[in-house]
């Protein structure tokens, strides 16, 4: 596992091409802030342009389809991606799984077929308030896990997971430090029973509204490998206080 924190910005369904001054003030302030690896998910609308402007920062998609291709009116295959310029995409975002009724199964499909286009897959999971409410929150996101992660022998070196509490997300609320460590610690020992060592390599990032002035606190929890981010990633200025937080002292 890389050690630099990993910061990923999810524009979801934000952006026209107006937007990619933000993506070029981002990757020109990441070439000095280099202890930190730094991505964008842009719309796929604006895979391409983004990759074209940004040169240092990885560059990904928000979902893929799980086939290759066909008849399938709207969508969007992970080769299709990773030829406009993805490295990764993001599956199972709890949006995708509330808007359009995800499944575990599929979203473990769908990371498959990305880690199949040569791409990685950022695997996410978390629980709604309701199970929290009911003592439930870890058992939810060890059921997400067990039946999302993609398998393969390519799959331990292309995986990241993130933790989105649902509650979290867009709301100003978070979890406390300790409440994210419980939880990655809970995630880690899965990682290890389903990937055995190469387990303890994977990424897990914490998602849920990190911004400029929470971002050291929840990012020193015990196992966070960075953010997942999704509001205070939509302008560089906002993005920047995440990452510049994440380099600590080194970002000068
Ligand atoms: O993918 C990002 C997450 O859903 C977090 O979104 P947020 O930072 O706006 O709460």
């Amino acid at each position: 596992m890389s050690n630099r924190p990993y910061i990923v910005g999810n524009w979801k369904m934000h952006g026209t091409r107006a937007m990619l001054a933000e993506a070029r003030a981002i990757d020109r302030a990441a070439e000095r802030l280099i202890k930190v690896e730094v991505a964008l998910a842009p719309p796929s609308t604006l895979i391409h342009a983004c990759r074209k402007e940004a040169n240092l920062i990885g560059i990904g998609a928000q979902d893929c389809h799980p086939a290759d291709g066909g008849a399938h009116t709207g969508d969007i295959s992970a080769a299709m991606l990773k030829d406009a310029g993805a490295g990764f995409t993001i599956v199972g975002h709890s949006e995708r799984r509330a808007d359009h009724g995800e499944t575990n199964v599929l979203v473990k499909q769908k990371a498959e077929a990305a880690i199949e286009a040569g791409m990685g897959a950022i695997v996410c999971v978390g629980e709604t308030e309701e199970d929290r409410d009911a003592g439930k929150a870890e058992a939810t996101v060890g059921e997400q896990l067990k039946a999302s992660l993609p398998e393969g022998e390519a799959a331990a070196a292309n995986v990241t997971v993130a933790y989105e509490p649902v509650w979290a997300i867009g709301t100003g609320r978070t979890p406390t430090p300790e409440d994210i460590a419980i939880m990655h610690r809970n995630i880690r020992a899965q990682l290890v029973e389903v990937y055995g060592e190469a387990g303890q390599e994977i990424r897990i990032l914490y998602g849920g509204s990190v911004k400029p002035e929470n971002a050291v606190e929840l990012l020193s929890a015990d196992d966070v490998g960075g953010a997942l981010v999704g509001g205070a990633s939509l302008t560089a200025e906002s993005f920047l206080g995440i990452i510049i937080a994440a380099a600590g002292d080194d970002a000068e």
